[in-house]
């Protein structure tokens, strides 16, 4: 839900200016799903690419699905604060560039990260504006079978993931608002609304 600005008090998102829109929720839940399908009818949707230290998947590019870097490549990017915002999540770094994110707000173009938990809490303490949506699965069941029937994790990995999705389920009330993953087209279609309305 969205907070209302106290009375007599300016909302911090003046009308009608495009903002930066986080998407979260546990490993698994379908949000690089959701976000492909969303930009297949809008290519024109900008996706922060972040930095991982994870190994790419089969079919991963570098610079496009992730840019894949190293430890030390990753220590750099920190130490040279070139990320808005990284965590750790189930054994990998992850981390948005800063520099793009920041060149595409200026330029009044709305964004889109796809981040964990930690992630975002860093970014709305960074920037109160952004708008924090939460996709959450249809049941704890379904998230397992998604995760699991997604094939991409061992079962040791799998389980941490798990680990973390009941803490991030637990973070829901954090977020702005939620959506419920229940079929991609109509998940895909709220989270163009909230990403387009100002
Ligand atoms: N609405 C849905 N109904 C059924 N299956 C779905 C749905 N959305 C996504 N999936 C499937 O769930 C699996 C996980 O989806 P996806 O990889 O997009 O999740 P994710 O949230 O991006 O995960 P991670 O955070 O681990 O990257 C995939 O196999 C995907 O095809
Ligand atoms: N805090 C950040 N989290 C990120 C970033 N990019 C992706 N993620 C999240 O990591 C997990 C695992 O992703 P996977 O591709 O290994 O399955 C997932 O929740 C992503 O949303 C980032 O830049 N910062």
């Amino acid at each position: 839900m969205e907070a209302a600005a106290p009375r007599g008090e300016t909302p911090a998102t003046p009308v009608g200016r495009p903002r930066l829109t986080v998407l979260s929720g546990p490993s698994g839940v379908g949000k690089s799903t959701v976000v492909a399908h969303l930009r297949r009818a809008h290519p024109e949707l900008w996706l922060s690419v972040s930095a991982t230290t994870r190994a790419p998947r089969p079919g991963e590019r570098d610079g496009v699905q992730y840019f894949f870097v190293d430890d030390a490549g990753f220590d750099k990017l920190i130490a040279n604060g070139e990320l808005l915002e990284w965590a750790e999540f189930a054994g990998n770094r992850y981390g948005t560039p800063r520099g793009p994110v920041l060149r595409r707000l200026e330029r009044g173009e709305p964004v889109l990260l796809e981040i964990d938990l930690q992630g975002a809490r860093q970014v709305r303490a960074a920037m109160p504006d952004a708008r924090l949506v939460f996709l959450a699965p249809p049941s704890w069941e379904e998230l397992v079978r998604r995760l699991t029937g997604r094939g991409t994790e061992p079962p040791e990995v799998i389980e941490r993931r798990l680990a973390a999705a009941r803490v991030e389920l637990a973070a829901e009330p954090e977020f702005d608002t939620t959506l419920i993953n229940t079929s991609v087209e109509h998940v895909s279609a709220e989270l163009l609304a909230l990403v387009s309305e100002s």
